[in-house]
């Protein structure tokens, strides 16, 4: 029989003290999202480092296991960068988003749903074979015109690049109601020419899905530590900030965390609980964020 001192004297159970904390540690984070939505919106460089993908995999493959319902929102905005550059199409962002010729978006579509999509989906299924790539042209998914003002009103040429008016959830809410986990390319197809497609920001796409899915979280990843209050500050990192102080803030902010910050803003007003912007450079920050008390990053409350 093992009594009270052997316990105490065994390092096995020393170490098992720890584990048990952190799994009990998540128990309310289960309860809180068990058969919930969580859309994760997966991008940037972190999708460029095979070791960060297959821990965004794993930890995609945990939260179903988990009793979650994830999707998977990617971008790819280096995979497009890259393979423009090899072709010698000229790219250049204005606003935060990349200005998209015809030429350049039939390397967009084709990076983002050829490859990126492929490997991501391949990359899941490795360890929970239920993921399936779907592109926002599939079903009316995301229906978008083109997109022609920035942030703050102003007129600017973006080429190809769209704003979703529009999302038909069915096509993937069908996925998550069989069980499986979507991965979605954020391609729209453009309202004014039916036949053609429009280039999405993976973020802002992401939030509309959240939205339209009634999901109860949003998370971002991203290659910083989360939102600076004072941009490249690194003493401003924003463990949480309001809707209001950050809609204020928009004037203000650069390159890619304007269409980040829009999208933290969309899904707070569209009724998305939670929306929280992470780096995605730490494996498994996902997981830490969505099952440990203290989160990560930034968080945008209403
Ligand atoms: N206030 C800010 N806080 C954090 N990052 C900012 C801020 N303003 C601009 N940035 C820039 O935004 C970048 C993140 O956007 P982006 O590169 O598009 O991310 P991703 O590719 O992960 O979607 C950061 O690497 C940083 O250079
Ligand atoms: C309009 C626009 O800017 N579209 C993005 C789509 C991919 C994306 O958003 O990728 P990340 O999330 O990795 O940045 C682009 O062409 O790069």
């Amino acid at each position: 029989m093992t009594t009270e001192s052997d316990i105490s004297v065994d390092p096995r159970y020393a170490q098992s003290s720890g584990k048990v904390e952190t799994l009990i540690e998540a128990l309310p984070w289960m309860q809180r999202y068990h058969d919930e939505i969580i859309v994760v919106k997966f991008g940037g460089n972190a999708m460029i480092d095979p070791e960060l993908i297959e821990a965004f995999a794993s930890d995609i493959a945990f939260m179903r296991y988990a009793g979650v319902k994830p999707v998977v929102v990617h971008g790819g905005g280096p995979h497009i960068s890259r393979m423009l550059d090899r072709l010698g199409i000229e790219s250049e962002f204005r606003a935060g988003y990349r200005y998209t010729s015809e030429e350049a978006m039939e390397v967009v579509r084709m990076v983002l749903g050829g490859q990126v999509a492929r490997e991501l989906v391949s990359a899941i299924n490795d360890l929970a074979p239920v993921a399936t790539g779907t592109s926002g042209e599939d079903a009316g998914l995301f229906q978008a015109k083109r997109k022609t003002t920035d942030a703050a009103g102003n007129p600017v040429d973006l080429g190809l690049v769209g704003e979703i008016v529009a999302v038909n959830p069915n096509v993937v809410s069908a996925d998550i109601a069989a069980g499986r986990i979507p991965v979605v390319s954020t391609i729209a197809s453009d309202l004014d020419q039916p036949r053609k497609a429009l280039n999405i920001n993976a973020d802002r796409a992401a939030a509309a899905l959240a939205v339209a899915l009634g999901a109860k979280k949003l998370v971002m990843l991203t290659d910083v530590e989360g939102l600076y209050r004072n941009w490249p500050d690194k003493s401003s990192l924003a463990a949480s900030i309001t809707a209001e102080e950050l809609r204020g803030m928009l004037p203000t902010l650069e390159s890619g965390m304007i269409p980040k910050a829009q999208a933290c803003l969309e899904a707070i007003d569209g009724g998305v609980k939670h929306a929280t912007i992470i780096d995605g450079r730490v494996p498994h920050s996902t997981l830490l964020e969505i099952f440990t008390k203290d989160g990560f990053g930034t968080e945008v409350t209403d």
